[in-house]
């Protein structure tokens, strides 16, 4: 069964200036364990889409499953955690404070939740970090704690808005390795937005390329680069002509291909 099967989904926003077709007619499914990128410039729907997911946004139109649920179902069964691009922590409480906050407010015991947080911890590289609070860390490890926090709840999908979009290249770089090596090991599936195709090619088993006015996939693509990636992959002749094709399927959306 796919974790995510959209038919047809669209998407209007009634404005004072008029629609804005946000999505329309997106076509996508996505199997178990895969890592799907969305790709495409600004005001092109990911981040509407990445939210219609999460029953933050509700399609006016076509259907929208998660787990064979409707949005709204799938996420009272918690089935995803959600990473915004901003690592949005509270900073009155500690790192192991913030990951606990939401265990806490679904009545998770003390020992249970001892034992999720320093599981997630361990899984984004901060163990040894809890009792710090958030401004004594860099924006590299508060975003690494914001991963953990929505890691807590141990759901099968990550949804991931843009979030290394803020942070330096060679931060960016470790995170990116870092998100790889923990997908490999949780067997999650991820639904991530991003800008930069180096990332999008370096992270996805699936590269969703989108284009604005009205907002839709113009491709998709499956790439062919082995789960294991090393940094360096990124040198090689299979991912050059990959992020080519990604740029391609850019400016074909844009109309000046
Ligand atoms: N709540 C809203 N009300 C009205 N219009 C909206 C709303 N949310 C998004 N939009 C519009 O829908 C379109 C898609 O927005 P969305 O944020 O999904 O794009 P995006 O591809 O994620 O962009 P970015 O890369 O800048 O984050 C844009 O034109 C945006 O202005």
């Amino acid at each position: 069964m796919a974790v995510i099967e959209a038919s047809g989904v669209c998407l209007t926003f009634q404005t004072a200036d008029g629609p804005v077709h946000a999505l329309k007619d997106v076509d996508l499914s996505v199997a178990p364990g895969e890592f799907v990128s969305f790709i495409g410039p600004s005001g092109c729907g990911k981040t509407t889409f990445l939210r219609s997911i999460a029953a933050l946004e509700t399609p006016t139109g076509g259907t929208l499953r998660v787990n064979g649920k409707d949005p709204d179902a799938a996420r009272r069964a918690r089935a995803y955690g959600y990473v915004f691009q901003a690592p949005g922590l509270y900073p009155w409480r500690t790192i192991s404070g913030n990951i606990s906050l939401p265990l806490e407010i679904m009545g998770f015991s003390k020992l249970e939740r001892a034992e999720r947080i320093a599981r997630v911890m361990d899984l984004v590289e901060l163990s040894g970090f809890g009792a710090k609070f958030p401004w004594q860390l860099s924006g590299g490890m508060q975003q690494r704690a914001s991963i953990a926090r929505a890691l807590a709840f141990d759901a099968d999908i990550l949804l991931m808005d843009e979030p290394f979009g803020a942070l330096d290249e060679i931060v960016r770089d470790r995170l990116n390795e870092a998100l790889l090596t923990l997908w490999r090991k949780t067997g999650k599936t991820i639904g991530f937005v991003t800008h930069s195709i180096p990332e999008a090619v370096y992270l996805s088993t699936k590269i969703v390329v989108m284009s604005p006015r009205p907002g839709r996939i113009t491709r998709i693509i499956d790439s062919p680069l082995p789960p294991d990636r090393p940094l360096e992959i990124r040198e090689t002749p299979e991912f050059i002509a990959l992020a080519h094709e990604v740029r391609e399927g850019l400016r074909e959306g844009h109309g000046d291909a």
